[in-house]
């Protein structure tokens, strides 16, 4: 009882000591830390947790590493996963927190989560942590369904076929029982202890946002709208039981915005009303959305351009309506000529980077909702000699999870063009 007695008293003590940061808070379409408006230059850093574990996945010197270079450059926001699900999907990441249907959790993967924390508040750095994923790359909701069904997973990196996985993704909304396991992984993870600070992870400003997934959406753009309202209510419902554990803190969907709602603005603005959401995300990937082709950059470069900035004037008018903060919290480009090696050119991407850094800044000196980014992805000093540059269990983490090419959109800490890029950014966000 003594020795815990005074490590309450020591780990509350090195907690206030390390982490004076106040929680996020929203004041109509405007973040705030105290009394001073908080906008931020953020990185998505998925792997996060898997770096900090003190098992297998886990390299802590690295880690450290990575968090210096980072807030070096005034990358102080990084979004992380906090929950995936073991799952016989080709690329999804194995280890994962969540091992079975019983909702039993990989501990070193929690105890990196606790480690990663404990490192960000050093460095008054904010995490914001996804709980699911839509996607396959961490099992993700299409692990629950195979689960809770019985039936298969649909896996897009075996068929080929991307409609019929989202809609299977999608039927998890509707599957009472993989909304409980899910509701107790999120209890689990929300209401934790840190190990290391001592302090409970709904107590603790490191945490702006709890997240629903990584990129939700309500099925395919073929066949999901039938399920909208059901999307609606899930977010509703979830984001709602979050507040119940987790006051202080922020929530988040982690929508892609209009290209995540069936293509429908209408559809994310009706879906992303409801008080329970304290901010608006989205996305922008114009390569994926077929805008921009790195093959053909001086074809495609400009259109891509003129097509992005209507997408972010589109998603910065419906926050004014919902009165609410806006995030671009994934955004990314190619190396040039589509490489994937350390020290290969980015023009094309630090160009866009520019550009979208210079629409925010934009609207932060006009006083708008569009106050912060996480550029998509941190890749630090991951290293790969796999020929076809995929992923494999026991290799390097990459800003690209397991089911792209590491090194697709990874920004490298001796990427230094692209790191200057992000860092005059980061100069210039708070004198706005
Ligand atoms: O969340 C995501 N959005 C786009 C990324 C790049 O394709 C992808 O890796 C990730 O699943």
């Amino acid at each position: 009882v003594v020795i815990a007695a005074l490590c309450v008293v020591s780990c509350t003590q090195s907690t206030s000591t390390h982490n004076s940061q106040e929680f996020v808070r929203v004041d109509g379409q405007h973040f705030y830390v105290g009394d001073k408006p908080y906008r931020y230059v953020g990185a998505n850093m998925w792997y996060g947790a898997y770096l900090g574990s003190p098992g297998a996945t886990g390299d802590r010197e690295r880690l450290i590493r990575e968090l210096d270079v980072l807030a070096e450059h005034g990358i102080t926001n990084l979004r992380v996963l906090a929950a995936s699900e073991s799952s016989d999907l080709m690329r999804a990441v194995r280890p994962a927190v969540v091992n079975n249907i019983e909702g039993e959790l990989d501990n070193d993967l929690l105890l990196g989560m606790d480690f990663l924390l404990a490192e960000m508040a050093k460095r008054d750095m904010k995490a914001v942590l996804y709980l699911n994923n839509f996607w396959q790359w961490s099992g993700g909701m299409s692990q629950y369904v195979a689960w809770f069904t019985g039936t298969e997973v649909l896996d897009p990196d075996v068929t080929g076929k991307w409609n019929p996985f989202m809609d299977n993704s999608a039927r998890f909304y509707r599957i009472e029982r993989a909304q409980q396991l899910y509701r107790k992984v999120i209890r689990t993870i929300v209401t934790r202890t840190n190990s290391i600070t001592g302090q409970a992870y709904n107590d603790d400003p490191t945490i702006m946002s709890w997240q629903l997934a990584n990129e939700p959406r309500p099925g395919s753009d073929a066949d999901g709208r039938v399920h909208f309202d059901d999307f609606v209510r899930w977010i509703d419902d979830t984001a709602g039981y979050i507040k119940t554990l987790a006051p202080k803190q922020l929530v988040s969907t982690g929508n892609e915005g209009a290209m995540g709602t069936l293509g429908d603005a209408e559809l994310f603005e009706t879906s992303h009303a409801s008080p329970n959401v304290d901010y608006l995300t989205f996305h922008m990937w114009i390569k994926n959305w077929s805008w921009f082709d790195i093959t053909k950059p001086e074809q495609t470069y400009d259109s891509a351009v003129t097509t992005a900035k209507r997408y972010l004037s589109e998603h910065v008018a419906i926050a004014e309506r919902l009165n609410k903060p806006i995030v671009l919290e994934e955004f990314g480009v190619e190396r040039d000529n589509g490489a994937y090696d350390h020290g290969t050119p980015v023009s094309y991407r630090d160009r866009f980077y520019d550009m979208v850094y210079d629409v925010i800044e934009d609207n932060v000196a006009a006083g708008g909702p569009f106050v912060g980014s996480n550029f998509w992805a941190w890749g630090g000093f991951g290293e790969t000699d796999r020929a076809d540059y995929m992923w494999q269990k026991g290799d390097d983490f990459f800003g690209d999870p397991p089911q792209e090419a590491q090194g697709l959109n990874s920004v490298f800490a001796d990427d230094k063009s692209t790191l200057d890029v992000i860092a005059d950014h980061a100069k210039r966000l708070p004198e706005l």
